[in-house]
């Protein structure tokens, strides 16, 4: 059965959508990323271009993380409007191989200037709550979340060791793409002097670390803050 027909960009009518109900499968409780990536059945997935998601789309995908980790723990990103960007920008396909990106509009942005924070960053720390997390939210979502989440490492004060942990940011920061090798240095990253004035420093925000004219593509290193072989530590 075709569950997303073709009129896939057409938003209203893709609030009918439900997460992924299959027949229970014992199995998903052990099942690591890659597993994940067949059960939803992502390659299908992204066969087809992706929508930009709505605000709608974007809170119902809050409101599964704070029903699976609680709204304290959620940092009741919930209830929160908006997203993390402090600058006009508009997030648009990027070609066919990168997918969806986000790119400056209005106005240029000058070197230094606060781009986008991680406020509505959602932290697994136990690949349980991942888990439970995709089966909460629909299908196709599903599959974008495992394309946009990234480890990282947090020091663990009490046992003095460094520990992973899985984030996804849900607003349209996860779609900010990265250089690759080719590409020049990315134009959005940690700005030491800049990120001295902003709560969270370079751990929460970025900044643009050069001038970026209006219609640029925002670019990140990942490798700036995401753990390429994390997954097997955080055991997914
Ligand atoms: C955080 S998401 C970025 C948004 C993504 N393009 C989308 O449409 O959802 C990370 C994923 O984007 C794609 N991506 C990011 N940078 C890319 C690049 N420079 N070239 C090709 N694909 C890229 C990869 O599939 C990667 O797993």
């Amino acid at each position: 059965e075709d569950r997303y027909g073709d009129d896939y960009y057409v938003s209203e009518e893709e609030d009918e959508e439900e997460p992924y109900d299959d027949e229970e499968d014992p199995e998903y409780d052990d099942m690591i990323v890659g597993d994940m990536w067949h059960y939803f059945d992502c390659s299908f997935i992204f066969s087809r271009p992706r929508p930009v998601h709505s605000e709608t789309d974007w809170k119902s995908m809050r409101h599964a993380y704070a029903a699976v980790v609680g709204l304290e723990r959620s940092n009741r990103i919930a209830d929160k409007d908006g997203d993390g960007f402090a600058v006009p920008v508009q997030a648009r396909s990027a070609g066919d191989e990168k997918g969806r990106g986000v790119f400056v509009t209005t106005a240029p942005v000058p070197k230094g200037q606060l781009v986008w924070s991680t406020s509505m960053t959602a932290r697994f720390e136990k690949g349980s709550e991942y888990r439970a997390f995709l089966a909460k939210i629909r299908q196709d979502f599903a599959c974008d979340v495992l394309q946009w989440a990234y480890v990282q490492s947090i020091s663990d004060q009490s046992a003095e060791v460094d520990k992973p942990l899985v984030s996804v940011d849900l607003d349209a920061g996860s779609f900010i793409n990265t250089v690759t090798e080719e590409d020049e240095e990315p134009n959005l990253g940690c700005h030491e002097q800049a990120a001295l004035e902003h709560k969270g420093g370079c751990q929460q925000n970025y900044f643009a670390l050069k001038d970026i004219q209006v219609g640029e593509e925002l670019l990140l290193d990942y490798g700036d803050f995401a753990i390429r072989e994390g997954w097997e530590w955080f055991g997914l």
